[in-house]
C-alpha cells in the first residue's frame, strides 16, 4: 500500500541522469486492458515488455520519466508539420499495476504536453492531456529517472491522484538543465543528449 507521507517535487540528481540511464526502449503502441482512458482518465500507450528481462535483468519496477517520439509517418502531434518528430515529456509505469493485480508486466506511458505549456496536472486539476489514439505507431522511449515503486491504493481517486503527482514530478525535474537538453529544446545546450534525441527521431 502507498505510503502515507509526502512526495518529493523531483527525482534523480541534478547533474543528469545517472547510470543505468539513459535507456532505450522502443516498439508498436499496442492495446492494454483499456482501463487507461476508462477507468482514471489517464490513457497510456502500452508498448511490448517482452525483451525487457533479457536486456535489463535488473530493471526495477516503477515509476520512472522520460522523453517520447512517435513515427510521423504514423503520427503527427498538433501543430507539428514537418517530418520531424515532436520529442515529449513522459511518465511511465513498468511493472504489474498492484491496484489491479495484473500477472504479466507491462510498459505504460502517459505523454504529457510541452514543458513550456502549462501543466494540466499542477496542484488541484486532473486534466490528464488526451490525444487522438495512435495505437499501432512506432515510438521511441529515452527513460532517464526513476521516480518511485509501484503500489497498491485505498481507492481509484487516491491512484488518480499519485499519478497526478507523477506527472508534475516528471515535470519538474524534465525542466533541470541537464535532463531538458533531451528535449531538443531551443536555448538548450544542443550537444548534450545528441546521441540520444538522434535516435529518438530516427524512424
Ligand atoms: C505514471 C504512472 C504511474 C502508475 N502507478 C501505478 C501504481 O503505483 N500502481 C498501479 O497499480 N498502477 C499504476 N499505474 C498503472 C495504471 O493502473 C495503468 O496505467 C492502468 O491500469 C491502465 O492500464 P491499461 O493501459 O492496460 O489500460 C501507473 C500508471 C502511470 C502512467
Ligand atoms: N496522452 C496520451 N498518452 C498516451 N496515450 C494516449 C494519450 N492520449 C491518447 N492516447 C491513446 O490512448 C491509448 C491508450 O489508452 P488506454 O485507455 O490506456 O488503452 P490501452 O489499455 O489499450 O492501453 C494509447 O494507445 C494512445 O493511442
Ligand atoms: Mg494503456
Amino acid at each position: 500500500m502507498r505510503p502515507d507521507k509526502p512526495r518529493d517535487p523531483v527525482a534523480g540528481p541534478g547533474t543528469g541522469p545517472e547510470d543505468p540511464f539513459p535507456i532505450r526502449l522502443s516498439g508498436p503502441v499496442i492495446k492494454g486492458f483499456g482501463r487507461g482512458s476508462k477507468d482514471l482518465g489517464i490513457p497510456t500507450a502500452n508498448i511490448p515488455a517482452d525483451d525487457l528481462s533479457e536486456r535489463y535483468p535488473d530493471l526495477a519496477t516503477g515509476v520512472y520519466y522520460g522523453v517520447v517520439a512517435l513515427d510521423p509517418a504514423k503520427f503527427k502531434y498538433e501543430g507539428q508539420e514537418s517530418e520531424k518528430p515532436t520529442i515529449l515529456p513522459a511518465v511511465l509505469s513498468i511493472g504489474y499495476n498492484p491496484f489491479y493485480k495484473n500477472t504479466v508486466r507491462s510498459v505504460e506511458i502517459h505523454i504529457m504536453p510541452p514543458l513550456t505549456q502549462p501543466s494540466p496536472t499542477a496542484e488541484g486539476q486532473t486534466k490528464f492531456q488526451q490525444l487522438p489514439d495512435f495505437y499501432g505507431t512506432p515510438l521511441h522511449l529515452l527513460l532517464l529517472g526513476y521516480i518511485r515503486p509501484e503500489y497498491d491504493y485505498v481507492s481509484l481517486e487516491a491512484l488518480v491522484e499519485d499519478i497526478r503527482v507523477d506527472c508534475e514530478v516528471a515535470r519538474q525535474s524534465l525542466m533541470r538543465e541537464a535532463y531538458r537538453c533531451y528535449l531538443g529544446e531551443e536555448g538548450t545546450v544542443a550537444a548534450k543528449g545528441e546521441e540520444e534525441r538522434k535516435w529518438l527521431v530516427s524512424f
